[in-house]
Parts: C-alpha cells; sequence; structure tokens
C-alpha cells in the first residue's frame, strides 16, 4: 500500500494511487472528546431540557398505548363476532377503534412536533457555543488547524447531531419502549406463545455484538474524510485567483478527487458492514414470527389458547418487526450523531485564550528580544532576533522568499507567539495583554481581505464596536464613518451604492472589488485607530491601478502611526527611516537606505540589481520582486 506524504492512511482501505502528486489533507488535526465528555454533555442536555424531554417521551408513550389498544380490540371483534353478537356490539367496538387509531395519530403528530423543537433548540445551542468556542481561539490555533475541519464540525457535523436528537432519540426511545409494552402484553395475552419470541435473541445480540464496534470506527473515520473533501473545496474555491494564476487546477481536481476516493472506500465499507448486520436482524424478527404462529397454531388445536388470545399475540409479534428494526437501525444513526458530537465537543479541547486585564504600557515601542520562532518543534524559522521601533518610525523588512518576514510580522502582531525571547509593546510583553488592547496597538494588514456580509457600516464598525462614546449618536458615529471613507478615497463608491451605508455587500450581495476590500479594511483600521501597522505586502495581489488607489489610501492611513511594511518592491523603501534585510530568518542588515548602500552588502546588491532592472525597463519601474536578488 502507498501512500503520499500528506494523506492520512486509512485503514480497512487502500490508500491513493501513487501517481496523485498530493493526497487529501491529513484528517483529523482537530481532537476528539472522550466517551466522559459526551456523557457529560449528555447529562447537561437532559439535565437542560428536562420538562421538554419528558412532554415528548410522555406524548410517544400515549400514542404507543393507544397503538396498543388497536390488536386488543381487534381481538375481540374477531371472538365476539366468531361466538356470536349483536351488531350494536360490533358498532361499538369498531367505533372504539376509530377512535383510538385517531388518539394514536394525533399523540403522534404533537411527540413529533416537540421532537423537531427539541432538535432544532439543541442544534441553535450547539452551534451558537461551537462558534464562540471558535472566535476564543487564539488565531494562530486557527490557522494550524485549517479552516475545513472546522467548517465541517460547525455544519455537517452540526446537522447530524440536530438529525439525531430529532429523529434518532425519540424513535429508539419510542421502539424500546414499544418492544418492552408488546413483549408485556404478549405475555399478558399467552406466557406460552411468548417462548417463541426468544429465538431472535441470539440473531440480534450476536451480529450487533459484531457489527458495533467496526461500525463506530468506520463512522469517526467517515466525518472526518468528509472534513477533508470540505478542506480542499474550502481551499480551492477561497484561493480560487491563485489556483487559476498558478495553473493548480488539475492539481486541486487530483487533490479532491482523492478526498473523495477515501469518503467512497469508507462509505463502501459501512454498507459491507450493513450487508452482514441487516440480514440478521430481519431473521431476528422473521424467526420468532414463523416460531409463534407455529406454536399459536398447535396450541389452539390443543385447546391451551383462545381465538382471541392468539389473535392478538399474532398482531402483536407482526408489529413486533417494525420497532426492533426502528431499534437497531436507528440507534446506527445515532452512532453518527455520536461520532459527531465527540467532534464538536473536540474544540473544547484547544488551549482557551484566557481573558486577560490591560496591562499599562510605558509608551508604544515596538521591541524584539532575542525572539526566535518555529511553525513546528523541528525547524526555527526566526532566530536571534532583537529589534527596537520606535513610535512613528517608518520600518521596510526585505529580504528572499522564506527569509522570514511575514513570520516576524505575525510575531510583532502577536498572532503567533514567540517560542524563544520576548516581543513587547510599550515595556508589555504581547503575550500577557487582552486581545482587544493589542489591536489598539498594533494590527497587521495583509493582502487578502475579508468583505464581512452585512451592510457597509457593519463592515466598518466591527472593529469598533463599544469603543467610541459617540457610537449611539447616530449622526456623529456616521460622521466618522463617512471622513474614514474620504480618507481612503471610498466615499465616491459608498455614495454611489443603492442605500449608501446601508447596502448590503459581501458574500451573497453586492460583489466588492479587491482593491475596493482593501480600502474598505483600510477605512475600518482608521477608525479602530491602532497606533502601529504592520503592511505584509498589503497592495501585492492588486493590478498597478488599483494598487496606486489602495497606496494613497494607505499614505493616508500610516500618517502618524508606527509601520513596518514587508515588501518585495523597492519602490519607496528610499522613504523610510531604516530598512531591515532578513535572510534565513535572522536580521543580517539594519539601517537607512544610505547607510546600508555605503557598507555595500546584501541591501547594496539587491538595490543596485532593481535600480538596473527599472534603467532598463524604462519609466514604468520593475516589477519584479526584490526576493528574487537577494
Ligand atoms: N504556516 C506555516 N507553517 C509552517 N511553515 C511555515 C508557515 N508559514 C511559513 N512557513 C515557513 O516559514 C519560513 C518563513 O516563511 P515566511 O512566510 O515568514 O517568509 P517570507 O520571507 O515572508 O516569504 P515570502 O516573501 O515568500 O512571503 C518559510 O520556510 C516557510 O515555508
Amino acid at each position: 500500500m502507498t501512500t503520499t506524504p500528506t494523506q492520512a492512511p486509512v485503514a480497512g482501505a487502500d490508500t491513493a494511487p501513487a501517481s496523485a502528486p498530493a493526497g487529501p489533507p491529513a484528517a483529523g488535526r482537530l481532537p476528539l472528546a472522550d466517551r466522559a465528555e459526551v456523557r457529560a454533555w449528555t447529562g447537561a442536555f437532559v439535565r437542560a431540557e428536562a420538562g421538554r424531554l419528558t412532554l415528548t417521551f410522555g406524548l410517544f408513550a400515549a400514542a404507543l398505548v393507544a397503538g396498543l389498544v388497536g390488536p386488543r380490540l381487534l381481538g375481540h371483534l374477531v371472538e365476539s363476532i366468531k361466538n356470536g353478537t349483536t351488531t350494536g356490539r360490533v358498532d361499538l367496538l369498531a367505533l372504539t377503534f376509530v377512535a383510538v387509531l385517531v388518539a394514536h395519530a394525533l399523540f403522534a403528530r404533537a411527540a413529533r412536533t416537540q421532537a423537531t423543537l427539541l432538535g432544532e433548540r439543541v442544534l441553535a445551542r450547539t452551534r451558537e457555543d461551537f462558534v464562540r468556542r471558535v472566535l476564543g481561539l487564539p488565531l494562530s490555533e486557527v490557522e494550524a488547524v485549517g479552516t475545513g475541519d472546522l467548517l465541517s464540525r460547525a455544519t455537517t457535523d452540526a446537522d447530524r447531531l440536530n438529525e439525531s436528537i430529532r429523529q434518532a432519540v425519540p424513535r429508539i426511545a419510542l421502539a424500546a419502549v414499544t418492544l418492552v409494552f408488546t413483549f408485556a402484553a404478549i405475555l399478558l395475552a399467552s406466557p406460552l406463545l411468548a417462548l417463541g419470541l426468544l429465538a431472535g435473541v441470539p440473531f440480534a445480540v450476536l451480529s450487533t455484538w459484531w457489527y458495533r464496534p467496526r461500525a463506530t470506527r468506520a463512522y469517526e473515520r467517515l466525518l472526518a474524510q468528509e472534513a477533508d473533501v470540505l478542506a480542499v473545496t474550502h481551499e480551492t474555491t477561497r484561493g480560487a485567483a491563485t489556483v487559476e494564476a498558478l495553473g493548480l487546477g488539475p492539481r486541486q481536481v487530483r487533490r479532491h478527487g482523492a478526498a473523495v476516493d477515501q469518503v467512497v472506500r469508507t462509505r463502501q465499507r459501512t454498507t459491507w458492514l450493513q450487508t452482514i448486520w441487516f440480514p440478521s436482524l430481519d431473521l431476528a424478527t422473521m424467526v420468532p414470527m414463523a416460531l409463534t404462529l407455529l406454536i399459536g397454531g398447535l396450541a389452539y388445536q390443543r385447546g391451551q389458547v383462545g381465538l382471541a388470545e392468539l389473535t392478538a399475540v399474532v398482531l402483536y409479534v407482526q408489529a413486533l418487526g417494525e420497532p426492533l428494526n426502528d431499534l437497531l437501525t436507528w440507534t446506527d444513526e445515532l452512532q453518527i450523531g455520536n461520532a459527531a458530537l465527540r467532534r464538536i465537543l473536540g474544540v473544547e479541547r484547544l488551549p482557551r485564550e484566557e481573558p486577560r486585564p490591560p496591562a499599562p504600557l510605558d509608551g508604544h515601542a515596538l521591541r524584539l528580544e532575542g525572539v526566535g520562532f518555529g511553525y513546528g518543534p523541528d525547524r526555527e524559522v526566526l532566530s536571534g532576533i532583537d529589534l527596537d521601533i520606535a513610535p512613528g518610525e517608518r520600518l521596510v523588512v526585505v529580504g528572499a522568499s522564506g527569509a522570514g518576514k511575514s513570520t516576524l510580522g505575525k510575531l510583532l502582531a502577536g498572532v503567533h507567539h514567540a517560542t524563544r525571547g520576548t516581543v513587547r509593546i510599550g515595556g508589555a510583553d504581547v503575550t500577557t495583554l487582552p486581545v482587544g488592547q493589542l489591536r489598539r496597538e498594533i494590527v497587521l494588514v495583509t493582502q487578502e481581505q475579508h468583505v464581512f456580509a452585512g451592510t457597509v457600516r457593519d463592515n466598518l464598525t466591527l472593529a469598533t464596536e463599544g469603543h467610541h462614546a459617540d457610537a449611539a449618536e447616530g449622526t456623529t458615529a456616521d460622521a466618522r464613518l463617512w471622513q474614514a471613507l474620504e480618507t481612503v478615497l471610498l466615499a465616491d463608491w459608498a455614495r454611489s451604492l443603492p442605500d449608501g451605508l446601508d447596502t448590503e455587500i459581501g458574500p451573497g450581495a453586492a460583489p466588492v472589488s479587491p482593491s475596493h476590500a482593501q480600502q474598505l479594511a483600510l477605512a475600518r483600521l482608521l477608525l479602530s485607530d491602532p497606533h502601529a501597522l504592520v503592511l505584509d505586502e498589503a497592495t501585492a495581489l492588486l493590478d498597478s491601478t488599483a494598487s496606486r488607489r489602495v497606496e494613497r489610501s494607505l499614505a493616508a492611513l500610516i500618517e502618524g502611526r508606527t509601520v513596518v511594511s514587508i515588501v518585495h518592491r523597492l519602490d519607496s523603501v528610499r522613504d523610510a527611516d531604516r530598512i531591515a534585510v532578513m535572510d534565513a530568518g535572522r536580521i543580517v542588515e539594519l539601517g537607512s537606505h544610505d547607510e546600508l548602500l555605503a557598507a555595500d552588502g546584501a541591501y547594496a546588491a539587491l538595490w543596485h540589481s532593481w535600480d538596473a532592472a527599472r534603467t532598463s525597463e524604462g519609466c514604468g519601474g520593475p516589477q519584479g520582486r526584490a526576493s528574487s536578488n537577494v
């Protein structure tokens, strides 16, 4: 069996063919909850919903009792007719029978409504808790686990849990109670005939004992593999522009195909398991039915049971088949719900961002002291970084691709935490600052800007909700929004929208171009007013006209703030106070443009080659990336 390096091996199934250059992402990077955690959740759910659960089960039980009275009445009817009775009595029995049927239907309908309400309540609460929990995770943790697994837990797994609670739980409870009641009714009617039922027990017990653990493992694997499919789909659609630009389409199709193949193989496995289990369940109902008929016939001939008892028992035994099948097949569904619940609750195991009190700051200087960082334990991508950045300073970071520039930016902005050394803002360790305070100090601006589904106003104010005392005063607040839009050159665009600030934008509403999305993000930043910005190639993905527009907006934003810019193009490095040159995770040169040129080191080489390229290309300036030259 061959596996590609990123592929999760699947027990009991072959993995993707060796020719596939990339497998689906490894499954199960997020943890799973254990049995004790699932039990604790179930206990809390039962306590919280005790009233509704009792009502639901009570209604199901009432429907059930009404359903059981029917065969008894029919039995009496058959015997009365055989023994000779009045039409009045037959009419009375028939009318009672109809009344019982109506009562059964009404109770069953009310019970299903309650079960649905219960399922929806649980679904809503589970999703809310999940989203709250995920939003409380450290950003680095969310980045590390990827969005596919999180998405599938919040959507398909939550749906499966809902389905389990709405359908499987009441059906299992109903089926179990039906079996007990029906068995009791058979015992009451004729203990002798009840004996035949025991013949079904070995078929049901042995096959379920064999099936259950195998199915549990297969379902857990299936959900993780379905998350992989979602991860590849999400990654491909989210990075559609990059996929197209780099011609990654065929590779993504192969990755998707490999992920789907794994799902198909696991589905084949679960289906195969069912092909053994389901026929055994059929035997568990058919063998006792045949035996009861046989014993019943003999006993009736010998006068050991009456016709009424025999009719009722035959009807009861026939009625046993459905709840028995329900019980076992819905426990199968419940297993899927259980696997989904383990995945949903697994997020609770991730480290929590503990609420921290705001720290007193001594100014707004940034300082890195002996900083080292690795994404994993094996390799440090940053090491021995000491750097002081004064308030209001403009620092540009250049270096080859992979030198560690973006990582440095993330550490400065507190997105990742240094694995060695300390990053300080105003003297305080960034890891001790609460997120709200940190974001008023420093914000990372990248080339990817998300437009949130909502109005333009929502998109502008979501970072500042509660920050400003005047937020409640509509006009003053709007004036600030318009001022921010003017500053980032977006006011004309906002005025051209059908409902101005109240126009719905983002996914599913009016589309927003990448440059407008970036300008909107800059306006949002302007409103949240951080002291320092880390700009990580904020305009790199835009075409040159859009990029110029965003850069003009940026110029307004950076006024009066500390700015660390990570760049590949050297167009504006001369304006920087200092330039840091990175190589292999270290700062190898640091100084002003003139100082570094005089030093004639890595920066000077980079500058000269860039300058030569610019001259040879004429007035447009080189579009080559610094990375290719350092
Ligand atoms: N999320 C991640 N997980 C693991 N390794 C990573 C991750 N992000 C970056 N790296 C690795 O860390 C090193 C530094 O990457 P980084 O993105 O900081 O460099 P960079 O100088 O910004 O590169 P570029 O100019 O291409 O953006 C590289 O070897 C990169 O492969």
